[in-house]
């Protein structure tokens, strides 16, 4: 079982790629079923101790692993029991159920058990569970007191984390190879539980993984302020949005923070304050400008954000400058770009999503020809070159006014320090989700701004 963070993301299409890939090398379905059976079997026998375990199988090759898992908890002498909605369908899974000789119970009357193994349906789901499955699935489920889902949980969809209908919480579920978008985006994700990879043998590359923990050494030993990078914050109608990202690109390591268009000394005094005019914006040493947060949308607000992509520093568009600008406008600029729009924004900026967000992140990035910080409870990375990540489930307290703010600051921060764009902005995204983690429940966006200086050590 091994955790997620880092690891790869494949589609439903993507993983019968890499298990066809196998499968010509020489490897067979069934060597890949038993593989993935024993793995299940072993993480069950781990998790669910001496406790009954009553294994729910479907009639294609998820169904397969159920029983493949089954006929090996019942060799390691553990209590266990099947129940089917029918006969399984594929080769593999007809090889499969050959191997376990206990009975197969009705599924619409098996009686309960304390650990139920939900392999209905896996990556091969396209619609939602039949009622009298569904029913059983969610009776069963309640009556368990630990549920844990083969690949996925029976009745998501595994590309764009649609749920078709009732599905229940699982505590765990075991992805097979390789984690699927499903594990990460919602709905589907809070279905999931802990996610855990169980590895069978085969490569599975990708061009989208889940975000992991970045690099966040200390400064060199001959760092000065400008060679940790110096945040140019724009100020707009909102003062306090502005004010709350620079104070995030201060916590979150620049080594030279300046708010552009205030001019009154005011806490924190780290925080230089300057006239918003052409000689601040050519200043060659800022390494990242943020504009958006608290902008407004008015004639002030536009003539900002000209003056702004008139420059050519790397650029972070958050919050109302989103409102402000095209793709069109945006993709012929030569320096970094990173966007970092919320549902809302995106939909004003590109349209309303179209499949996965996953999908509509890819394409929005070669669009815009920037990095795209998809944010939400499952915010998505994209960069034009087609490399995605996805960052796993983060504190639901984020949803505080303000929070997006500080966001967009910690991403210009590491912007400015040097990192390429994508890499920024994975590593703005798990900061600021790991101050959050650390801060617990009720917190306000000042609080983070300023936890995220704890989150890097
Ligand atoms: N990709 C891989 O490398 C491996 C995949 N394995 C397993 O294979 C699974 C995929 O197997 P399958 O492609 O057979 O798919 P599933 O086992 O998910 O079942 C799909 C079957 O059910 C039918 N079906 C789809 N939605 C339905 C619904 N709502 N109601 C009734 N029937 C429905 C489909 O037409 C198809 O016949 C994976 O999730 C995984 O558990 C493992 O056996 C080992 C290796
Ligand atoms: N339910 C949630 N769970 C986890 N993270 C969330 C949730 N809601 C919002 N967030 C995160 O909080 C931030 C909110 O940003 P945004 O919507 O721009 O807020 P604001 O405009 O108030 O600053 C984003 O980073 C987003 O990913
Ligand atoms: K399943």
């Amino acid at each position: 079982m091994i955790p997620i963070a880092g690891t790869p993301v494949l589609t439903a299409a993507e993983m019968r790629a890499a298990e066809d890939a196998a499968i010509a090398a020489g490897t067979s379905v069934d060597t890949l079923m038993q593989r993935a059976g024993a793995g299940v079997a072993d993480a069950v026998r781990r998790l669910a101790g001496v406790n009954d375990v009553l294994i729910l199988c479907g009639p294609g090759n998820n169904g397969g692993d159920g029983y493949v898992a089954a006929a090996r908890l019942h060799a390691a002498g553990r209590s266990v029991r099947v129940a089917a909605s029918g006969e399984p369908r594929t080769p593999a899974a007809i090889a499969a159920r050959a191997l376990w000789t206990g009975a197969v119970e009705p599924l619409a009357t098996a009686a309960p058990a304390p650990v139920l193994v939900d392999a209905l349906f896996g990556t091969g789901l396209s619609r939602a569970l039949d009622a009298e499955t569904g029913a059983a699935l969610g009776r069963l489920a309640r009556q368990a007191n630990l549920t844990i889902a083969v690949d996925v949980p029976s009745g998501v969809a595994t590309d764009d984390g649609t749920v078709f209908g009732e599905v229940p919480a699982f505590h765990v579920t075991l992805a097979l190879g390789a984690a699927k978008p499903a594990h990460l985006l919602q709905p589907a994700a809070a279905r999931c539980g802990t996610v855990r990879v169980i590895p069978i043998g085969i490569p599975t590359d990708s061009a989208t993984q889940i975000l992991a923990r970045p690099d966040l050494t200390a400064p060199p030993v001959d760092a000065h302020k400008f060679t940790r990078g110096m945040v140019a914050v724009v100020r707009g109608r909102m003062a306090g949005a502005a004010q709350l990202a620079a104070s995030a690109a201060m916590h979150a390591g620049a080594g030279y923070v300046t708010l552009l268009g205030a001019t009154i000394p005011s806490a924190p005094h780290a925080l230089v304050r300057r006239r918003l005019d052409a000689e601040a914006l050519a200043d060659p040493r800022i390494g990242a400008l943020l504009i958006g947060p608290g902008l407004g949308r008015d004639d002030d607000a536009c003539a900002s954000l000209e003056q702004a992509l008139a420059t050519d520093h790397p650029l972070v568009v958050d919050g109302d400058a989103l409102h402000l600008v095209t793709p069109e406008r945006l993709c012929d600029r030569h320096a970094p770009l990173i966007l970092t729009p919320h549902a809302g924004e995106f939909a004003a900026l590109f349209g309303a999503p179209a499949g996965s967000k996953l999908a509509a992140a890819r394409d929005a990035a070669v669009r815009a020809q920037a990095t795209i910080v998809f944010k939400g409870p499952d915010t998505v990375i994209a960069a034009p070159d087609g490399h995605a990540i996805i960052a796993g489930e983060a504190n639901s307290w984020l949803s505080t006014a303000g929070s997006g703010d500080v966001l967009a600051g910690a991403i210009a921060a590491l912007l400015a320090g040097g990192r390429r764009a994508l890499d920024a902005a994975a590593a703005g995204v798990w900061l600021h989700g790991e101050a959050a983690r650390r801060l617990g429940p009720a917190f306000i966006a000042d609080d983070l701004a300023v936890a995220l200086a704890g989150a890097r050590a």
